[in-house]
Order: structure tokens, then C-alpha cells, then sequence
């Protein structure tokens, strides 16, 4: 630690080399010439790529020798657990108690009962807030600053439109509105579709309950309160949905109308605006400023980040200083979007305080939480320390001191580097910011409908299942439900550690690796990746060939890639149980529910449609789903593999999804994200698999043999150890294979 300290602030970062020279004795094993040692089987270390994680730990079912899968974490003794509001009696706990007014908790039971009640009956009584909601929204609504971490499907997203629609009811009934509009800022523009559509869907909910507790008031209210409560909420509030796919024109016009009340004198004396809510994706929002530049000086009453580290992008400290260059001259569109409406300008700083003063100063913020409080490693958290951010940074147009608007920042994975970011940015005071972290708790296991049909609380988790795939030589081709044979090559699903035991052994003499160009890069990190994963000893007579670089696929391989990847994704369904296959060839398959499946994003979603449909396994891209899904006339979801880019995989909720497959290489982060799509509060009930623990909804991982050391990376940061998927002669009577 004291090397590094002494190094300037700028080059900390720079080298990921000092970080293993002093951490690890891969890189030893990577520069010098000397044979390879075999690492010792250790815990999970700490992540390179400095990832918080969740936890979700299974319960060891009974009679289980051996603890079962889990989402693990690595967090230290530092972990904010005091932080955390003790909750109330869960039972006990009502939305109106979390301050929302009466009608729109009438509202929000009215919506997640319509919500969850085609899949899952027991929800007739209220379903009451997740033990993350209670946490976030009254200090939401009550004006705070939240850094929120929790755990995918645990409602944050859902949290967040709850206590927006309480805050603009609120302005709305003020003597005082809001100098601003209420943004929120989403990661994806599927994330901003469905948040607008939970507002308009909570607001239409409310105004129903509204309609429905008026009919039924016979005698007139007699308290002013209750006069306020029956005014329909919300009701005068102006809602934009910001995406690219609305055309520009149309969409200027409406901003300019939204933001134009907030750009008159407010001195002057006027009909207070009716409160604003913009919902869209930063560089829409970029767009509509440069279009309208005076909007610019419209300063919002509230900023919610959703999915915070993908809308600002922070750097590892251990990224190399061009990367660091390279972001401060182009920042992610959200920071430019902060900048531009918190613009940076410096003005003096105070005069420092009198002592007795900066002695106060100073026990208050003892008391404050630690800023270290989310970081994985306390060892590593005394290496960087968030300075301070310079004092009244930020001014308005006037040049005045500019009131920073409520920011509320939320992700399942927020780390460290976005912390430093925006505390040293100056986009949100440290001593004004209310951190919360909700990574121990299983919303499933905390909350009514996880367990509300079960006579035993059996709570649900993830079922992790991993497989590398290889084109054999051996076996038949499969066959389409009609009988036509395809040319798919018979693919071979190798547990991951067969595979790492059978890949070839790095030679540190034989991997010229080129110097430069992204090519480069990325062969330096297979080559690190593939060294840091665990080793796992050769079977006896089988002989390890020498590592060698593999090469970028070509188009024409990736078109392929797709025809290899759909037997392989048949066969690993039907070893689960998850596609049902009759022994007769001529009876189609049937899948039990539907089910994402992600892909690389540079990958053809048709073209990884049509390939699967050749395969005879139905399936369909995102947008397709959701519009059949969204359709009126089609009230049930039809079970179908759901063709998504893993980069759409942010915040993204289905509640119908039986399990998800990923297709693409994935650091910790993307996994959580993508394997958080399934296992969420209210997610239909896991299906009965013969070889999937019960109660739990499978997660499969399926990589081509060049990934096994990332995807054995990946499983060691999370301290995962995945099931393999089940052998074709191992599977129970019943269910055939389909490769
Ligand atoms: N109190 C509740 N009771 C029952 N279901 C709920 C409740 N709150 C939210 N849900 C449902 O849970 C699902 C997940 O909610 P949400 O998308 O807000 O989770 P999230 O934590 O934001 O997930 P992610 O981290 O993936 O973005 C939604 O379908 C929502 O309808």
C-alpha cells in the first residue's frame, strides 16, 4: 500500500500490472520464463475489475451435505449494515406507512395485483412493500440524496416510480411548487418504455381507486386532510417519455412546451407550473438542450439515475491513464448532461472556519457512514480516499451558487470508482447523501409472495448451470419437430471444469502476443484471464497442448457460431427439462415457460431467431415479445425463447420468465445483470425440473471453449460454483436428449 501511495494520484490507476506484482503471483507467472507453477485452490480474491456484488444465498435444502449455489459476496466487515433500516414487522408494513397517500397505495395494490395474479394466484390480499422499498422511499420523498445498492429484482425500479409519483402529487398540492422538473434517467431505452409505462399504468390505477372510493363516500369528508386526499393525484402532472425512436420534431415541440414554464420570471407573479416528470435516456435528452438551448438553465428539482455506473461509466482507478485521458475529453452522455445543467464553474473557496466551528465540523462527520462502506476489500479501500469535493462548485446561470437538485442514484452494482466520481465531482455532497445497501436481503425470502402458497417458507433462488460448447465429431445431427433432418453440427456440452482441465496450458515463451491495436488488448486479457482461473489438474494420460492466441471471428464464423449455438442451446434445455421432447420425433417440443436468451450484442438477433427456429425451438426477438406480450388480445404469455442483447439486459423485467441462458462472454457485473432477470420478487413460480433443485429457476451459461477461463473468472469473483448441466445417459427416464 505505501508504494502506491507515494505514486501521483493520476498514475494509481495506470497499471494493472502493480496491482498483480503485489497481489497475486500470476503476473510472475506471465513475465518470467519460468515454468508455470499450479496456484493452490484459494477463495475468491478480490476483483480486478472492482465489482460490488449481490447476495443471494440459497438455504442448504434438508439433508443436503454440501451448501448449495449461491450468489456469494466478498464484501468486507465494512459492509454498511448498520446502515440499514431495521424493518418493521414485514407483515405490518403498509405503503401508507411509507408515506404515500391513500389513493395511490390504492393504486399500487390495484396495479401488482392486476400485475402478478396471471401467474400467480395467491395474491388476492395486498401485497405489501419489499423490505428495499420500505428503505428508499421515505427518505426519497422526503427531499434526501440516496446512493441505493440492492439486489437485482428486489424493486428498486418499482420503489422509484412509487415515491416519483408521491413527490409530484406532492408539488402538486404544495402552496410552493418545484423551481424544476422531476428527471429520471434510464441505462436503456426498453428501461425508460417501461418505467413510463408503470407511471401511466399507476396513474390510471389510482384514478380508479379515486373514482371507485368516491362512489362509494357517501358522507362528505369533514377534515381538510381528508378534502386534499380525495384531489386526484397527480393528475395536472406533465409526463415526457425522451427516446430516440419518437421523432425529433415531435418530440422538441413538447419539450419546449414542458420546460418553457420553468424559464419565466418566477418572481413575476404567474399560475404555478403543473409539476413536470421527463423520462428518457441521456443522449435524448442531450438532443432536446442542443435543440432548445435555453433549457439548458433549467435546473431540475430531482435527478434519478437508474442503473447509475452503466449511465456514468466510471473508470477502474486501474484503468490506463489514454483511457483516462480519453473519458475526461468525451465523458458518458449522463455526465455531460450533469455538467450542463450543473455547470462547473470555480469561485473561491470559503474562508476556512474558526476552530471551535471545524472541531464541530468534525465530530459530525465522524458520525457520518464510511464512505469505504461499499467496497469489497477494506484493505483496498485505505489505498483511495475520496477528496473532498471543492466547496460551491457548482453555480446557477448568475453566477450564484447554484442549489445542487435531490439526486437519487440506484444499481444493483454500484461501485467504488462511480462513488469517487460523483462525490469528487461535485455532483452530490457526501454529508448530504443517505447510503443504503440491501445486498444480504433475498427480496424472495423477505417478502410475502416468495413463500404465501408454500405451508413451509421455501424461498426461491438461482439454480447457476455452466457448459462449454464444442462441435464433435461424433454423435447425430438434430432434427427439426416436422422430421427434416438440419445440417447442425453435433455440439458436445463439456462441464466447465472438464474443460478448464482439458484446455492447453499457457507457455509463457510461446505467446508473442502483438504490442498494439485492440486485437492485442484483448488476446493480453485472455491470457490473464486464463491464467488467474483456478487451476484444475489434467485428467491422468490426457496431454495439455500449448496455449495459443485465439483469432477474431469473421463474419461469416459468427453467422455459424449461430448454427452451432442452437443444438447446443437445445440440448442443455432438454437435459434440464426446461424443452420437453417426446420420443417421437414428430411431436413438437414444448418449452415450460418462456425464457431469455442473450447474445453478444454485435450478434444478428434475426439471425440467431432464424437458427433457432431451424432447430425447431421457438423463438423470438425481444421486440416482437414484448409486442405480443403488450397486445390486447393476448393475455398470456406464450412460452418462447426470447432473443435479447445482453447489453438490454439492464433493469429489464419480464415477470413471466421460467429461466434465462447467456450465450456471451460476461464479466461479474453483466452476469448479475443478466442472471437478475429471473428469480425477482412477484417472477412467476419456478417450474418442477427433475434436474434443477427445487424451487429454484435455472440460469445457464454456455461459451465456446476459448471463454472457459473468462467464464471460470467470472464464477471465481462471485463465488459461484455452477452446476453442470446433467449428461444425456445421467438424465432422468422421461425427458430425452435432444443433440
Ligand atoms: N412490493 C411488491 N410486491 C410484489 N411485487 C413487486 C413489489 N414491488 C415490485 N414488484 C415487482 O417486482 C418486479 C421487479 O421490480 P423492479 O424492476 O423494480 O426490480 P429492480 O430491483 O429494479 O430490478 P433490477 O435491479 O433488475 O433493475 C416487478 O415486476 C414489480 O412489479
Amino acid at each position: 500500500m505505501p508504494f502506491i501511495r507515494m505514486l501521483p494520484s493520476w498514475s494509481r490507476g495506470s497499471s494493472p500490472q502493480l496491482l498483480l506484482r503485489r497481489r497475486t503471483p500470476c503476473y510472475r507467472r506471465l513475465t518470467s520464463s519460468r515454468p508455470a507453477r499450479a496456484l493452490p485452490e484459494r477463495a475468491p480474491t478480490r476483483s480486478l475489475l472492482d465489482i460490488n456484488l449481490i447476495t443471494r444465498t440459497a438455504p442448504t435444502p434438508p439433508g443436503s451435505p454440501t451448501p448449495p449455489l449461491h450468489w456469494s459476496r466478498r464484501l468486507s466487515s465494512s459492509s454498511p449494515q448498520g446502515l440499514s433500516p431495521a424493518p418493521p414487522s414485514q407483515r405490518a408494513l403498509t405503503w401508507g406507512r411509507l408515506g404515500v397517500h391513500s389513493q395511490l397505495a390504492h393504486g399500487i395494490d390495484l396495479l401488482l395485483r392486476q400485475q402478478h395474479q396471471h401467474h400467480r394466484a395467491d395474491v388476492a390480499a395486498g401485497l405489501p412493500p419489499t423490505r428495499a422499498q420500505a428503505a428508499l422511499i421515505p427518505p426519497f420523498i422526503g427531499g434526501r440524496n440516496i446512493w441505493f445498492r440492492g439486489a437485482t429484482g428486489s424493486g428498486k425500479t418499482w420503489a422509484l416510480v412509487v415515491a416519483l409519483c408521491e413527490a409530484l402529487h406532492r408539488d402538486a398540492m404544495a402552496a410552493k411548487p418545484s423551481t424544476g422538473p422531476f428527471v429520471y434517467v434510464a441505462a436503456t431505452r426498453e428501461l425508460a418504455i417501461q418505467v413510463a409505462s408503470w407511471v401511466a399504468a399507476l396513474r390510471q390505477a389510482t384514478r380508479a381507486a379515486s373514482a371507485s372510493a368516491s362512489a362509494s363516500t357517501t358522507a362528505p369528508a369533514s377534515t381538510a386532510l381528508a378534502s386534499r386526499e380525495r384531489t386526484p393525484p397527480n393528475e395536472a402532472a406533465a409526463i415526457l417519455l425522451a427516446i430516440g425512436t419518437i421523432p425529433m420534431a415531435e418530440q422538441t415541440a413538447a419539450w419546449k412546451q414542458m420546460v418553457a414554464p420553468y424559464l419565466v420570471d418566477r418572481a413575476a407573479p404567474s399560475s404555478p407550473p403543473p409539476p413536470t416528470l421527463l423520462i428518457g435516456t441521456p443522449g435524448r435528452f442531450l438532443e432536446l438542450i442542443r435543440a432548445h438551448p435555453a433549457s439548458a438553465r433549467v435546473v431540475p428539482r430531482l435527478i434519478v439515475l437508474d442503473e447509475a455506473d452503466e449511465l456514468l461509466l466510471p473508470l477502474s482507478r486501474y484503468a490506463p491513464a489514454g483511457k483516462k485521458f480519453q473519458r475526461l475529453r468525451h465523458p458518458p452522455p449522463t455526465e455531460t448532461l450533469l455538467q450542463t445543467w450543473m455547470p462547473l464553474v470555480p469561485v473561491p473557496a470559503p474562508a476556512s472556519p474558526p476552530p471551535a466551528e471545524a472541531a464541530a465540523a468534525a465530530s459530525a462527520s465522524a458520525s457520518e457512514p464510511s464512505q469505504d462502506s461499499l467496497e469489497n476489500d477494506p484493505a483496498a479501500d485505505a489505498e483511495e480516499e475520496i477528496a473532498a469535493p471543492a466547496p460551491q462548485r457548482r453555480v446557477n446561470a448568475g453566477g450564484a451558487r447554484l442549489r445542487l437538485p435531490q439526486l437519487v442514484l440506484a444499481s444493483a452494482t454500484l461501485n467504488f470508482p462511480l462513488k469517487k466520481l460523483v462525490y469528487e465531482g461535485g455532483y452530490l455532497a457526501q454529508s448530504t447523501t443517505l447510503e443504503l445497501d440491501f445486498q444480504d436481503a433475498s427480496p424472495l425470502i423477505q417478502h410475502p409472495l416468495a413463500t404465501a402458497a408454500t405451508a413451509a417458507p421455501t424461498p426461491t433462488g438461482i439454480a447457476h448451470f455452466a457448459a462449454i460448447m464444442r462441435t464433435s465429431d461424433s454423435g447425430t445431427s438434430s432434427a427439426s419437430p416436422s422430421g427434416t433432418a438440419t445440417a447442425m453440427p453435433p455440439v458436445d456440452l463439456i462441464p466447465l471444469k472438464t474443460a478448464l482441465a482439458q484446455r492447453p496450458a499457457y507457455d509463457p515463451a510461446s505467446a508473442r502476443l502483438p504490442k498494439q491495436g485492440k486485437h492485442a488488448q484483448r488476446l493480453r486479457g485472455e491470457v490473464l484471464l486464463d491464467s488467474l482461473a483456478p487451476p484444475v489438474a489434467a485428467p491422468p494420460g490426457l496431454a495439455r497442448p500449448v496455449w495459443s492466441p485465439p483469432k477474431p471471428l469473421s463474419t461469416a464464423q459468427k453467422v455459424d457460431m449461430a448454427r452451432v449455438i442452437a443444438p447446443a442451446l437445445a440440448a442443455a434445455l432438454t437435459r434440464l427439462g426446461i424443452l420437453r421432447v417426446a420420443n417421437d420425433s414428430e411431436t413438437p417440443r414444448g418449452l415450460v415457460g418462456p425464457g431469455l436468451v442473450f447474445i453478444d450484442p454485435s450478434a444478428s438477433a434475426d439471425a440467431v431467431v432464424a437458427a433457432l427456429q431451424q432447430t425447431g425451438l421457438p423463438a423470438v426477438t425481444l421486440e416482437a415479445y414484448r409486442a405480443a406480450r403488450f397486445a390486447p388480445t393476448c393475455p398470456t404469455e406464450a412460452p418462447a425463447l426470447v432473443v435479447a442483447a445482453a447489453s438490454t439486459a439492464r433493469g429489464m423485467d419480464l415477470p413471466a420468465l421460467q429461466f434465462a441462458v447467456m450465450l456471451v462472454p460476461l464479466n461479474a457485473t453483466g452476469y448479475v445483470h443478466c442472471a437478475g432477470r429471473v428469480g425477482r420478487v412477484g417472477q412467476a413460480r419456478p417450474p418442477v425440473l427433475p434436474a434443477v433443485p427445487a424451487g429454484q429457476t435455472p440460469v445457464i451459461w454456455l461459451l465456446g471453449q476459448t471463454h472457459a477461463g473468462r467464464m471460470a473468472q467470472t464464477f471465481n469473483h462471485l463465488a459461484i460454483e455452477p452446476h453442470a448441466i446433467p449428461s444425456s445417459s445421467s438424465m432422468p427416464t422421461g425427458v430425452a436428449n435432444a443433440s
